[in-house]
Formats: C-alpha cells, structure tokens, sequence
C-alpha cells in the first residue's frame, strides 16, 4: 500500500516536473522572441524607418503571407506603404525598399559594390548561374564566357533565324485563325520565346511551336516553376535540400516541375558536344561557350550539373520575360487606338507591301514602333518586384542616415518605371509619345525594366530584337482585334516574373 502511494506521488512529481520543464522552455522561447521583437522594432540599426512593423519583426512571415498566401499582392502592398511613408520604407528586419530613381541609379552605378542578395538568389534561381550568382568576381567571369551568344552585334547575325521562327509562328496562327477565327496568342508567343532562346542556348530549338495549339509540357512546366518561385523562397531549406540530393533521388522526394523541364535540358546538354550548327558559328551558342575553357581568362568549364543548372536558368530568364511583354504590349496597343493606327501608318510605309518579309535591320530604325516598345517595357515590367542588393563594406548613406555594411536595399522596375519625378503626371497611362519628345533620350536611363550596371539582363538584345520583329509583323500583316478578353483578363500579379 505504502509502495502504491509512493509510486503514484512519484508520477505526479515527475510529471509536474515534466510539464514545468516544458513550460519553463515555452517561457525562455516566449520571452526570447518578444526581447527580439522589442529589439528589431526600437534598437535595430533600422528602426527608424517607417514600414511594416510585421516585416521588421519576421521577414519570413510577412513575405510569405503577401507573396504566397495572397500570392504575388506583396509589391502591391509595398506600393501602399510608400504612398504613406515617402520613398524608402522597411520590408525586413534588416531590409529597406526603396523608390528613389536617383538612388537607384547609384547603387547601379558603373563600379558600384553592391552585390546581390545571397539569400534571395538562393530561394528563386540556382546557384552559381548567370542570374543566381551572387559572387562578383565569378559572376564577372560567367559573364564573359556567355556575353558572345547574346551581344548585340551576334543577335544582329542571328536575326534572321528570329524572323524566320516568327514567319513560322504566323502560318501556324494564320492555319488555327482559318478554322476558329481566333488565336490564343498567350500559348503562342510563350512557344516562340522558348523556341527562340533554346536556339541560342543549345544551337538548336525545342520544337515547341510545332506542337498542335502549342501544347506542350515545357511551357506548364516553366510556368509551374515561376508560380512556384516564392514558395521555394519561403521555404529555402527545402529547396537547398531538392538540390543537394542526387537528381534521381530529388526527383522522387520533390516532384518540383522544373525537374520535368530538367530532364529535357540534360538530354539536350549532353548530347551538345557532337552537334553542327550549320552556317552558325558555335560561339554563338552558349552552351558551347560554357564548355571552351578558353572562353574567358578564370572560366571552369562546369560540372554536368551545374551546366544544366545554367541552361535552365538561360532558358527560364529568356521566356516568360519577353514573352510577357509581347503578350500585354499587344493588348495596351489594341486598347489604344490611336497608338494602334500609328503604328500601321509607319509600318505601311516601312514595308509597302504585307507579304513582304519583316527585317529586323528595317523596323529597328523605326522610331514610332522603337517609342511602342518602351513604353510597353515601361508599363509593364516582365519583372516588375524586388531585385534586393547588399549594402557593402564602408556602408551607404540613404537621405542622411548611414546604413551599415550588409543592409539589403530593394528597388523594383514597376514602381521605378512609373516614378512621378521621371515620368511626369501621366506617369500612370500608356503614352509611347514621352519617348518622342526632343530630350527623351534621358529617359532610357530610367527605365529599369532590364535593370543596370554589372547585373544588367544579358539578354537583352534577343529581347529587343524579338519585340521588333514581333509586333512590326503582328501590326504590318494583320487586321487585329482583342477577342474575349478585357481589363481583368490582364490583370498580373508579381511572381518575380508577372503572371
Ligand atoms: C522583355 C524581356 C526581358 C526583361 C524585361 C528582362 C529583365 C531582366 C532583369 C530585370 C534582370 C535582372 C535580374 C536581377 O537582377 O535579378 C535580368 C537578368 C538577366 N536576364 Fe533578362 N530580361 C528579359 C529577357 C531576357 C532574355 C531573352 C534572356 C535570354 C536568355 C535574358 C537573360 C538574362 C540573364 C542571363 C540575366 C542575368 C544577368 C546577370 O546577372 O548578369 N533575359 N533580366
């Protein structure tokens, strides 16, 4: 009896103990986040900025409410907080959002230190490419080896084979129109865009156009995997952990899309080596470039992994980009009827008859359509949200205040692009006339849709000249009209692309 007593008052001692454990280390944690909290919101070296006083509390949370929960609605939401504070507000515990073009074009700057961000890059792209480099030094390098297959003078050779795909793009269009009377153009520009940039990747195209209504798995993959991009950043442990796994096993445990997609570029890399481009010199192709290891001073030829790593980032990066802008260039041009009129008249007398073919060396010198296609790259960004950089060693003084080493400062194209100071009142209209006033040309160094300085898109000659040859042949051969589709249709969302 005395046993039993003993045995049941020991239980219960231990359990309290147990639970008083347990309630002592729920306490520390509870006590620990809110001396953090207090510290991020009063001490921290950027307290004394206005913002979200969420985000300076946990970053992770806030990001992951406004980009995931309500997906892509954060840059939006960065859009109100500086129509209350001014034009630098706090999104982060240790992360500032700036809309100051003059600002902008500093931390842009030729020679300017600052980097990209690691852990952003890491969460959105993969490591070690082109885009998700954060290294300045072998970024430097990346860059060198792959600026032939993109610089303007190789797009300029290679334009003929743009003009080309695109002249095959039309007779498909031309065929479906013949039967439906309309064409899903989004499907359409989507297949041209990768076809195009697979060619200067691998030296060859995907073939995506000839599917039939150009379906094909590439394109839901790709879009799959933007849609994904903020996921993998809330998440980025996961999204080290899919990486680090031997493809086979990451496949299995992580059926992310891009790995469909991935499968396709290893076949193509690996078979790369023994291919011929024809007339085409190999050093307009840039996987071919990646493996010449003479193809800049400090270049390692990579690994086969982190060669596919870079063809997809390649192939991503040069996509949804340019294929957006012709998507949305060519509803606000329909929209707009006098821009759309316009821009047939310069055409008609650019090229007097529609059957005949469109050059790229013509349309470029077309100033009507070269003014559209800003404008279109203004107005909407392909990537319209934050592009966050680290403030380096020395510091950064932002309106009077120093900010230390390591201070992540983020700028976006969609709010850069429609800064009152720079564009004017109607910065908020689609008007392609800003770009055609006599001192205009000082506009281009703020449009930040390409972004600038060292960290600029490579590809943006392709970009240009697709846009050229696109909407020059859409709006020279065509009679068209928005079918089906209005203001709502067109609605983005910032998926660091716009979805
Ligand atoms: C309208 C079309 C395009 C737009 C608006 C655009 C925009 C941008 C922007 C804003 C960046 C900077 C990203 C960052 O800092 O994180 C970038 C980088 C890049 N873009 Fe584009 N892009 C377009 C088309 C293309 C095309 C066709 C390619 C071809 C593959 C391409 C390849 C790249 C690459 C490789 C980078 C990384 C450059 C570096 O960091 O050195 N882009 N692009």
């Amino acid at each position: 009896m005395r046993d039993a007593t003993s045995s049941v008052t020991m239980t219960l001692f231990l359990s309290i103990g147990y639970l008083s454990g347990n309630f002592i280390v729920g306490l520390a944690a509870f006590v620990f986040l809110l001396l953090r909290a207090f510290y991020r919101l009063y001490f921290h070296p950027l307290a004394r900025w206005n913002g979200s006083r969420i985000a300076a509390i946990d970053t992770a949370w806030y990001e992951f409410y406004w980009n995931v929960h309500l997906p892509g609605q954060l840059l939006f939401e960065i859009e109100k907080l500086h129509n209350i504070y001014g034009p630098v507000v706090r999104i982060g515990t240790n992360e500032l959002h700036v809309n100051d073009p003059s600002v902008y074009l500093d931390i842009t700057s030729v020679g300017s230190d600052f980097r990209k961000e690691p852990d952003f890059y890491h969460g959105i792209s993969l490591e070690g490419t082109s885009i998700g480099g954060t290294d300045p030094e072998k970024h430097r390098v990346r860059r060198q080896v792959l600026a032939p297959a993109f610089s303007a003078s190789t797009i300029q050779k290679l334009a003929p084979l743009v003009e080309n795909s695109f002249k095959k793009l039309c007779e498909k269009m031309d065929s479906i129109a013949s039967s439906v009377n309309a064409v899903n153009v989004k499907l359409a520009f989507k297949s041209f865009a990768l076809d195009v940039v697979s060619e200067i990747v691998f030296g060859q195209a995907f073939g995506v156009m000839e599917e039939p209504n150009f379906h094909h798995p590439y394109l839901d993959s790709l879009q799959d995997t933007i849609r994904g991009a903020w996921i993998a950043r809330a998440f980025p442990t996961l999204s080290t952990l899919s990486r680090s796994l031997p493809k086979s096993i990451s496949a299995v445990l992580f059926p992310l899309p891009i790995a469909q997609f991935s499968k396709v570029t290893i076949q193509l890399a690996d078979g790369n080596t023994q291919k011929t481009y024809g007339t085409r010199k190999k050093e307009s192709v840039a996987l071919e470039l990646l493996l010449d290891i003479d193809s800049a001073k400090g270049h390692i030829v990579p690994p086969p992994d982190k060669l596919h790593d870079e063809a997809m980032m390649l192939l991503t990066a040069g996509n949804d980009t340019t294929s957006n802008a012709m998507i949305l260039g060519l509803y606000e041009i329909c929209k707009h009827q006098d821009v759309h009129r316009r821009l047939e008249d310069e055409l008609r007398s650019a090229v007097p008859t529609p059957s005949q073919d469109i050059k790229y060396a013509t349309v470029k010198k077309l100033p009507y359509l070269t003014a559209v296609i800003k404008e279109v790259l203004r107005y909407a960004p392909s990537v319209p949200g934050r592009l966050p950089r680290v403030v380096p060693e020395g510091g950064y003084e932002l309106y009077g205040q120093q900010l230390p080493a390591g201070t992540i400062i983020h700028t976006s194209a969609y709010l850069l692009n429609r800064h009152p100071s720079i564009w004017g009142p109607d910065c908020k209209e689609f008007k392609p006339d800003r770009w055609l006033l006599p001192d205009s040309s000082t506009l281009d160094k703020y449009l930040a849709s390409f972004h600038r300085g060292a960290r600029q898109c490579l590809g943006i000659s392709l970009a240009w000249c697709e846009l050229y040859i696109v909407f020059a042949t859409l709006f020279r051969k065509y009679e068209i009209e928005v079918f089906n589709t209005s203001d709502a249709d067109m609605e983005w969302s910032d998926h660091l692309l716009l979805l």
